[in-house]
């Protein structure tokens, strides 16, 4: 994929050739009109990254197209960013610039940024960090107001804490999430708050409990859970179960059980084919499961996956592959419909679509 450029004026249309493309692949499921949720034209990711190029004294962030990984393509702005990381690229390439112990054999660059107003910059580095590194960076971080982290090989030094808060409103409360440097977050955050609201007005006329998976750092499971009873939610990265406990905490949600489980591993204990230590303060018999929230990887369900799925009376399925949701949404076409549909247009400039299904029992 070569590195997109962006041009405002181009949006709409990009946006709506991927709308009739999705509505096509999924013509033959008698798809309702989906619902579509429009990007930001500019300033709409709250991550990014970048190769950082030495040309003798100079430094500038670079990306690499894959036609030509060898070839340099040195950024000044990048459109893509949001405000607050398209102001800061500037201010910290000149600052790293006047610093040979800060820009000396520095390699990449890691932006994540919130709408709460925080950031967390990553710089790794090709050379170990040894101990006139420490005190640059604290300079540098107070000066930018940022929490910063530096990476070399085996050396992570955090300086302060490797994540950020978010903070944003939705359907009146003020929903908080702990985000960890390098474990998934939405990057779209406008259209990540897009998403909650479509799934919390699906869920609104849902009653019963709710068994989420792949629930990263409770993002979904947060805003949804005061529309069940009680939630089961699983996932299975350790960091991203921390931060879910951490959220759920942090806005003050207690009829949420998480457990660190593998859709594969929560398929074969609810089956009760595997017991799972895990799971030993879990009472599987006390939950009356009636939908199944997932939001998987790429990858899509798998086939176990799919058949626990078959199992409840509504799926509420948000897919970063209409190609992987076209396959799941197939294998359950003999049980369930689609009920309400709606695109997500978390990456603009991109021929990737993030979309949402309600799902129902025929
Ligand atoms: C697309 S992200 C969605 C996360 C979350 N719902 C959100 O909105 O931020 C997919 C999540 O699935 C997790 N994951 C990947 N493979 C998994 C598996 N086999 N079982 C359970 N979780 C998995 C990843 O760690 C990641 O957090």
């Amino acid at each position: 994929m070569p590195i997109p450029t962006i041009d405002p004026s181009t949006y709409a249309g990009q946006l709506a050739d991927k709308v009739s493309q999705f509505k096509h692949n999924f013509a033959a499921f008698a798809l309702p009109e989906p619902e579509v949720f429009a990007s930001e034209p500019l300033h709409y990711r709250m991550r990014a990254e970048f190769r950082m190029w030495h040309d003798g004294e100079r430094i500038d962030y670079a990306m690499f197209d894959p036609a030509e990984p060898k070839v340099p393509v040195t950024i000044e702005h990048f459109p893509q960013a949001c405000e607050s990381i398209s102001a800061m690229m500037p201010r910290l390439r000149e600052r790293l610039q006047g610093s040979l112990v800060l820009r000396h054999r520095l390699f990449q660059i890691e932006f994540l940024a919130t709408l709460s107003g925080e950031m967390l910059i990553t710089l790794v580095y090709h050379r170990p960090l040894d101990e006139s590194w420490e005190p640059a960076a604290r300079e540098l971080a107070a000066e930018l107001g940022v929490k910063l982290i530096g990476r070399s090989r085996k050396q992570k030094i955090v300086l302060e804490q490797d994540w950020v808060l978010e903070s944003l409103e939705l359907n009146g409360r003020q929903l908080r999430y702990q985000q960890i440097e390098g474990s998934f977050t939405q990057p779209n955050a406008g259209v990540n708050r897009k998403m909650l609201g479509w799934a919390c007005a699906q869920a609104a006329s849902l009653d019963g409990d709710l068994l989420e998976l792949y629930c990263g750092n409770g993002n979904f499971t947060v805003a949804l859970a005061p529309c069940f009873g009680h939630v089961l939610a699983t996932e299975v990265s350790k960091t991203s179960v921390g931060a879910a406990n951490y959220n759920l905490l942090a806005n003050g949600i207690d009829n949420v059980q998480m457990v660190r489980m593998s859709s594969e591993e929560i398929s074969g204990a609810l089956a009760r084919t595997r017991e799972y230590l895990r799971m030993k303060d879990v009472d599987l018999d006390s939950y009356r499961f009636t939908t199944l929230f997932v939001d998987p990887p790429r990858s899509g369900l798998d086939a176990p996956t799919v058949e626990l799925a078959r199992g409840f009376d509504r799926i509420l399925y948000i897919s970063c592959n209409p190609l992987t949701l076209q396959d799941n949404v197939a294998a359950l076409q003999d049980t369930h419909q689609i009920s309400a549909a709606a695109v997500f247009d978390q990456f603009p400039y991109t021929h990737h679509l993030e979309c949402g299904l309600l799902l129902t029992r025929r």
